[in-house]
């Protein structure tokens, strides 16, 4: 199963030169988009690419650089396109999502009063595999970032890890290698400083060279160009480029 994957947005929360950390994962004809921030509709409408081409979208957690655009969706799907796109979400994050993020925006009365009225809700238990299609299948793995607050990483055709944010965690990376085949990591990084709530360069540059040659770094600041050169086996994700894994 060769998958293709092209980053909308490469960069830190509050990158101004990146767009937001969001994905699109295709799987021959079918799109997923992973993550939908603030500037995720931006980043389409620069690649051309409508809302209605893509299938399904798929959160992990609820920071405004993950969901912050999934208001501009649902409304341009429901007026513009009359339907209702598929989103996967964790269980655990299908009431916050309506109640904290999207009620204020989109309620209206009769019309939109839940988060089934906009999107076909798809709730996913963690730790368990859902095959999306033939040749596509996700598991969300419950992932430290901040704490108290519910956030996932994935795991990708049981072999790619995409970390969305999180803490380091290396006894996750070494289980997932170790244990289950795993081979390509997508990986947020936190360039400088310590990183309470991310994952920092430092920290991945600790991990043995078998898995930093793995490692493909995203979610990035924007003085990244002066790091390039500087991370050993470990790769840029570039935003706009198809990679196939
Ligand atoms: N305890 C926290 C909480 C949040 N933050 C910043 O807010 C951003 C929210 O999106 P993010 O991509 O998770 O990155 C977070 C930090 O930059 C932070 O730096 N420390
Ligand atoms: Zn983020
Ligand atoms: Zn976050």
């Amino acid at each position: 199963m060769t998958l293709k994957l092209q980053m909308l947005g490469t960069g830190s929360a509050f990158a101004k030169t990146y767009f937001n950390n969001n994905a699109l994962i295709y799987d021959e004809q079918y799109t997923l988009l992973v993550d939908c921030g603030v500037t995720a509709p931006q980043a389409l409408h620069q690649m051309n690419k409508p809302f209605n081409e893509i299938d399904a979208v798929l959160i992990t957690h609820i920071h405004a650089d993950h969901v912050g655009g999934l208001e501009e969706l649902a409304f341009t799907m429901k007026f513009r396109f009359q339907r209702k796109m598929k989103l996967y979400i964790a269980e655990a994050l299908v009431d916050t999502l309506w109640e904290n993020t999207l009620k204020g925006g989109m309620y209206q009365k009769d019309e939109i009063m839940q988060l089934s009225d906009v999107f076909d809700v798809c709730p996913l238990k963690p730790a368990m595999a859902y095959d999306i299609t033939n040749g596509l299948r996700i598991e969300l793995l419950p992932t430290q970032h901040i704490p108290g607050k519910d956030s996932y990483s994935i795991y990708i055709n049981e072999h790619i890890f995409y970390s969305a944010d999180m803490t380091f965690n290396p006894l996750l990376l070494h289980h997932l290698v170790n244990t289950r085949g795993c081979d390509v990591m997508f990986h947020e990084c936190q360039l400088e400083g310590i990183g309470e709530v991310h994952t920092t360069l430092k920290e991945l540059m600790s991990l043995p060279q078998s898995m930093r040659e793995m490692i493909y770094l995203m979610h990035y600041a924007d003085n990244k160009d002066e790091f390039v050169g500087h991370t050993a086996e470990i790769t840029f994700l570039e935003q706009g480029k198809i990679y196939s894994f």
